[in-house]
C-alpha cells in the first residue's frame, strides 16, 4: 500500500485490540503513552496483557470478538488469526484505522520501528518489504540519537519558546535555531551558555 506517515494525537480514542497472544502484546506496547483508551478483546491474553489488565492500563473484554466489539472503534489492532482479522476488519467502522497484523494490504495503516527519545520520534517503515530490516536500521539510528538526544530536545525547546516570545528580527532568530541545532549542544554545559545568552538578550 502506498502510504503517508503521521503523528497522531490518540487521547481519549477508542483503541480496539482483538487478539491477546505475543503480536498484540507488542503493538499495545508503544500504545501504552499515548492516552489512548485502550480495550483488548480476546478470550486468552498473555501474562504481560494480564498483568496490564490488573493496573488498569487497559480494559481486558474475556471472548470472541464480535462485530459489537469494534462498532465504536477509532483504531481497530486485528491481532488474532488471519480469519479472525478479515472478519473483524469488516466490521470496524467506516474511516476506521485498521492494522492487520497478518495481512498488511488488508489494512489501512502499518506500525513502523520505533525510536523515541523525548520529544524526538524516529519511525521507520519499509512499506511491508522487511519488518527485520526496519528493526535494523532503528537500532542503527538508537546508536546515532542516544539517550541524552531526550533532554537535548527540552533544551531546543526552550530555546525555541525564548525565541518565539522575544522581538529578535526574524534572521536571527532563525540564525539562534540554526545555531542550537549543532551537536555541539548536547553538552549541557553549552546549552546553559546559550540559555543564559538569550535570557540576557531577551529581557
Ligand atoms: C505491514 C506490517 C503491518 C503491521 O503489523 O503493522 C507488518 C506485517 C507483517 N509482519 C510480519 C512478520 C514479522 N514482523 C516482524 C516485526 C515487526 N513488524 C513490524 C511492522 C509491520 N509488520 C508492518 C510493516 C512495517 C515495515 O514493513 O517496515 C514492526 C516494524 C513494528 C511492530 O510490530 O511493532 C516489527 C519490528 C519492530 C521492532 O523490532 O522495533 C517480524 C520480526 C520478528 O518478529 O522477529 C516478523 C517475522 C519475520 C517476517 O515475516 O519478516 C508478517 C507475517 C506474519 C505471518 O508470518 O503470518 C506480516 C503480515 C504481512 O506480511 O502482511
Ligand atoms: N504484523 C506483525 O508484526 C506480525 C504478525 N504475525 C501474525 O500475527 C498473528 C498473531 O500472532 P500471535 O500473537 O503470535 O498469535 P497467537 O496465536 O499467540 O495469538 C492469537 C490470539 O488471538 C486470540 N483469539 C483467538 N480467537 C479469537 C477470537 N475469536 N476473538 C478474539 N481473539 C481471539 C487468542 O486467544 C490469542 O490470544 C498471526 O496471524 C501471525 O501470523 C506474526 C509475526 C509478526
Amino acid at each position: 500500500m502506498p502510504s503517508f506517515p503521521l503523528m497522531i494525537d490518540l487521547r481519549n480514542k477508542q483503541v480496539i485490540i482483538v487478539g491477546g497472544g505475543p503480536i498484540a502484546e507488542r503493538k499495545i506496547q508503544p500504545l501504552l503513552t499515548s492516552g489512548a483508551l485502550l480495550t483488548v478483546v480476546s478470550p486468552e491474553v498473555t501474562p504481560a496483557i494480564e498483568a496490564l489488565a490488573r493496573e488498569e492500563k487497559l480494559t481486558w473484554r474475556e471472548k470472541n470478538a464480535s462485530p459489537g466489539d469494534v462498532e465504536k472503534a477509532f483504531f481497530l489492532i486485528a491481532a488474532a488469526d488471519k480469519e479472525i482479522n478479515e472478519k473483524i476488519s469488516r466490521a470496524a467502522p467506516e474511516n476506521c484505522l485498521i492494522n492487520n497484523v497478518s495481512d498488511g494490504e488488508k489494512g489501512n495503516t502499518a506500525f513502523p520501528a520505533i525510536v523515541r527519545r523525548g520529544r524526538l520520534t524516529i519511525a521507520v517503515s519499509t512499506g511491508g518489504a522487511s519488518p527485520k530490516a526496519a528493526r535494523r536500521i532503528k537500532q542503527e539510528l538508537e546508536e546515532t540519537y542516544d539517550e541524552p538526544y531526550g533532554q537535548y530536545m527540552d533544551f531546543l525547546h526552550e530555546v525555541r519558546l525564548l525565541l518565539k516570545r522575544s522581538d529578535l528580527a526574524d534572521a536571527d532568530r532563525h540564525r539562534w535555531l540554526d545555531e542550537v541545532t549543532s551537536p555541539v549542544y548536547l553538552a549541557p554545559e553549552k546549552q546553559r551558555a546559550v540559555l543564559d545568552r538569550l535570557e540576557k538578550l531577551l529581557s
